[in-house]
């Protein structure tokens, strides 16, 4: 890896993002994407990025009502509300961000749909045509842990409000294997994902290693090299 200019690096001038560049982060409840989109977000803009933080479901009243009604809306109705609100917040504030620029970090993105909507009933080519308009992220972020570690931490944390907030193992277990399964899914398309284990790494580290292959793709991209692979 090329750490000549890590993120900590203040006085260099981080690459420019023409276009803007997407990097999400999913994975199983608990598991430490709330936490490490904040740190990420932090570490790019300290090194100068011009960063914003975004959360799916988002902050609409849309996504309000799909972040609020796991338990109330279930199956189909959930797909396609959750759905409405991806491309609503890809309209309305992510596209804008990124045409102008700037370096989103979000807070769960397509790969959760695969996940949570399966888990629901849908089928997974069903998901596939309902995202094809979706603009991929730039780097897809999975981040893993073993459904024991993610149980736990969700209930020490405690504000599990919903129903995909797993408090046991079994359904933990099925959420990480689809997750697993998800990003073969998209490696298998293409497209860039980073794989990385909260189990052993402070969130600190997470967040830097994150931050130096964000760094990685954006030098790439600026030397019209395309992706780092
Ligand atoms: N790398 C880590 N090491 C140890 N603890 C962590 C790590 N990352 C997060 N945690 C802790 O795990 C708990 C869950 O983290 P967080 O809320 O960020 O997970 P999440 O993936 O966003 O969960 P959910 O999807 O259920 O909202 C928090 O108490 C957080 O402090
Ligand atoms: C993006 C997305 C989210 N959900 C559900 C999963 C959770 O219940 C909430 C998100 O809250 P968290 O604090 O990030 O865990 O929304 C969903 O069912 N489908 C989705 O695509």
């Amino acid at each position: 890896m090329d750490r000549t200019h890590t993120p900590h690096d203040l006085n260099t001038p981080p690459p420019t993002a023409p276009g803007g560049f997407l990097v999400s982060l999913d994975g199983p409840s608990g598991v430490g994407k709330t936490t490490t989109t904040q740190q990420l977000h932090d570490l790019l803009a300290a090194a100068g990025h011009r960063t914003v933080l975004e959360t799916q479901p988002s902050s609409s009243p849309i996504g309000a009502l799909a972040r609020h009604s796991t338990h109330t809306i279930h199956g189909l109705a959930l797909t396609c509300l959750m759905a409405a609100d991806r491309y609503h917040h890809l309209t309305t504030t992510l596209l804008p961000h990124l045409a102008a620029g700037r370096v989103v970090v979000c807070d769960r993105y397509t790969p959760t749909a695969f996940v949570l909507d399966q888990l629901d009933g849908a089928e997974t080519e069903f998901i596939a045509s309902l995202y094809r308009y979706a603009r991929p992220a730039d780097l897809f972020v999975f981040l893993t842990a073993s459904p024991r570690v993610c149980v736990d931490r969700a209930r020490s944390r405690g504000s599990n409000y919903s129903r995909f907030h797993h408090t046991d193992t079994r359904s933990a277990e099925r959420e990480q294997a689809l997750f697993a399964e998800t990003a073969q899914r998209y490696q298998r398309a293409g497209l860039p994902v980073l794989e990385l284990s909260t189990q052993a790494l402070a969130t600190q580290e997470v967040a830097a290693h994150i931050a130096e292959r964000v760094r990685a793709e954006l030098v790439a991209r600026h030397a019209g090299r395309g992706r780092v692979a």
